[in-house]
């Protein structure tokens, strides 16, 4: 078997592929923006490329899109058809950028055929076709007004139905959301993905916010300096973390750096600052005692003053704490380092704590 077969093979989604990337780099001059990055996505799978700035997010819709073409890549397959020869306009696959691109000298309903009118479709049938896209992001009640007489959360949805009205068969969404204040992104997130379920399509989705990616993905892809750091479900990447970067970047406020003592099964103690804690191993390589390896724990499963026989107890001493409305955040001072923990339905953090800890099943250890 080729090293191509075995990459496709370990790749193999349950559902048919709709996108098949594989060892795709890309150079900007000396820059390697992509590095190695195989991406497969199903039909119909909302598949999300999160990262920080800079990882290569953008670089990668845009070689499955053509507007850029990738120094090397084995493979690159919309709907199973070979298109590294061509050009991004004979592409299946439509962007939606987060700054709309729509024309202000048309109405809604002339931007939404827009597509359609190129591709020479009959003026009854595009204006049939696009009225039913306005309808499924609920604006044909205005699709006779100008772009400029809208809201930023209406053109989003406008941007949108124009994308999916030519029925591409991946849509690539490049941060959609981010140029929308907080409440509209919440209530749009929501809509994307019944606007998605509804139409079946596979969407690609960037963004930076890990929150969104938990909210909307079937599958996530974490990106690091034009790799992938992490790839799985939301839940693979929320409570598996395989290393500290993930850790971090998925919001686990606690990671300790140590050294592997002891393994037994998929538990884990590490040496940290004095102690040894024991967690569930969530790391790619095989565990040894005497590798390094850190340990993360979630504020919120940082018990105060444990009485039970939790497996990793830590003298501590109150140094502050934040109420940040849902929560109240408390920072505690241990031999370990400092310790964060999060309680949901406190203003004020309980007097007297001596103690923290939490149990090992409650938290992860990991490759560094
Ligand atoms: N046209 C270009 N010329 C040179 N370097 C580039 C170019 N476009 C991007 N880069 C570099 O390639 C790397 C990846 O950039 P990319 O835009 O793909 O990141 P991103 O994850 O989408 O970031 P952001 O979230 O800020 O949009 C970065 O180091 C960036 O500076």
């Amino acid at each position: 078997m080729s090293k191509k077969d075995t990459m496709a093979e370990t790749l193999h989604s349950p559902r048919a592929n709709m996108l098949e990337v594989l060892g795709a780099t890309l150079y900007y001059g000396s820059v390697k923006a992509l590095d190695n990055v195989s991406v497969v996505a199903g039909e119909g799978e909302f598949l999300t490329i999160l990262g920080e700035s800079g990882s290569g997010k953008t670089t990668l819709l845009k070689i499955i899109s053509g507007l850029e073409q990738p120094s090397e890549a084995q493979a690159l397959r919309i709907g199973g058809q070979d298109v590294r020869a061509l050009g991004a306009s004979d592409r299946n696959c439509t962007t939606v950028f987060q700054h709309y691109a729509l024309f202000p000298h048309m109405s809604v309903r002339e931007n939404v055929e827009y597509g359609l009118k190129v591709r020479g479709i009959s003026r009854d049938a595009r204006k049939k076709q696009a009225m039913d896209a306005l309808e499924m992001v609920r604006l044909a009640h205005k699709s006779e007004r100008r772009i400029t007489q809208l809201s930023g959360g209406e053109r989003q949805r406008i941007a949108l139905a124009r994308a999916f009205v030519t029925k591409p068969a991946i849509l690539l969404l490049d941060e959609p959301l981010g140029a929308l204040d907080e409440k509209l992104r919440v209530d749009m997130q929501e809509e994307l993905i019944a606007i998605q379920r509804n139409l079946g399509i596979t969407f690609v989705y960037i963004t930076h916010s890990q929150e969104e990616a938990l909210t909307m993905s079937d599958r996530i892809l974490l990106m690091r300096n034009g790799r992938i750091a992490q790839e799985g479900a939301p839940t693979d990447l929320f409570d598996r973390p395989n290393s500290s970067f993930t850790a971090r970047f998925m919001g686990v406020d606690n990671v300790f750096e140590g050294v592997i003592t002891a393994v037994d099964g998929s538990s884990v103690s590490l040496f940290v600052g004095g102690h040894v804690l024991t967690g569930q191993w969530s790391g790619t390589s095989v565990p040894v005692a005497g590798q390094k390896a850190v340990l993360g724990v979630r504020a919120e499963r940082v018990r105060l003053d444990p009485q039970d026989g939790l497996e990793n107890v830590l003298d501590a001493t109150l140094q502050n704490s934040v109420y940040k409305g849902k929560y109240l955040d408390i920072a505690f001072e241990t031999s370990v380092g400092p310790v964060r923990a999060r309680l949901w339905d406190s203003e004020q953090p309980p007097a007297g704590v001596r103690r923290i800890g939490w149990a090992k099943s409650a938290c992860t250890v990991m490759d560094p």
